[in-house]
């Protein structure tokens, strides 16, 4: 895969992060959904978020995202105030829509098509990342012919096509089944080892947090603050079994208990 980092604005530094938010607050009437946020990811880095339900986890993925305002601090991304959507910043939703009248080859490749890349280099970019999320297959295929999992592997490659330097994945499993989750974090596992942008992933799963990640940050009960950072420096290339390993454990275990009390307040204030 290309490096994205390649194409880096001559503003970036090698070693400044991709992304910073800097005493980040947002408030919704008298909501407080995010206090004083600060979290930096660097550019190759994995960053999961894990939080009790309605923490402001989506909230702080869409003001990175440039989607939704922020009433203090400041955001960066690539050494720049963010302004708005940026285009090598990539957005992967619960359930990404993918164009049902388009191939999955043409679904990826409509980025490639956006920003005027001939239709031979396309093709051969598109079916290279197809190959990247396991559907070489699929390719003349429509996305209704498809599963939910494969879909979203669809929106996965499609992110890929914009080579981002950026992605920000809100809860990308969420609406699939367990067995279906389990694979495709398997197959996300394959490819987080070949890339070089920064991912903030939002997750519910603290299992998917420590296999997936550098750095687990763990999220208040509303108004969301951060109260754990977590570094995850179990060796890459990893597979499924590090989980059972006594470190991932340790991790697991540490992550559970900043979240336990927190998503006990969380269910006393919905009960
Ligand atoms: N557009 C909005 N208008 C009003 N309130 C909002 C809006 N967006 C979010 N909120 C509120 O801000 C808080 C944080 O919401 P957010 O969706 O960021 O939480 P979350 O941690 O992503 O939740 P979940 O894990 O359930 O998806 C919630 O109380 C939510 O109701």
């Amino acid at each position: 895969m290309t490096s994205p980092n390649a194409q880096s604005t001559p503003a970036a530094t090698a070693t400044s992060p991709i992304a910073v938010a800097s005493s980040v607050s947002r408030h919704f009437g008298s909501v407080t959904a995010l206090d004083n946020i600060d979290l930096s990811i660097g550019r190759g880095e994995f960053v999961s978020i894990v939080g009790p339900s309605g923490c402001g986890k989506s909230t702080l993925l869409e003001v990175f995202a440039g989607l939704q305002d922020h009433d203090s601090g400041t955001v960066t991304v690539d050494d720049r105030p963010l302004t708005g959507p940026r285009s090598r910043t990539a957005v992967i939703f619960q359930e990404s829509a993918t164009l049902p009248w388009r191939t999955v080859r043409d679904n990826v490749a409509f980025a490639l098509e956006v920003r005027g890349v001939a239709k031979k280099e396309r093709r051969a970019r598109a079916d290279e990342l197809l190959e990247t999320v396991g559907l070489s297959r699929f390719g003349d295929h429509y996305p209704t012919q498809l599963s939910g999992g494969m879909r979203q592997r669809v929106a996965i490659a499609r992110c890929l096509s914009m080579e981002p330097d950026l992605i920000l994945a809100d809860e990308p499993f969420g609406a699939l089944d367990e067995q279906t989750r389990l694979v495709m974090s398997h197959e996300l596992l394959q490819i987080v080892d070949k890339l070089t942008c920064g991912v903030l992933f939002i997750t519910h799963s603290i299992q998917e947090s420590v296999l997936l990640s550098d750095r687990v940050m763990v999220m208040s009960a509303r108004p969301g603050r951060f109260i754990d950072e977590v570094a995850v420096d179990l060796p890459r290339p990893r597979s499924e079994d590090v989980l059972a390993s006594p470190e991932a454990v340790v991790l697991h275990e540490r992550i559970w208990s900043s979240l336990r009390e927190e998503a006990k307040k969380t269910m006393s204030v919905t009960r």
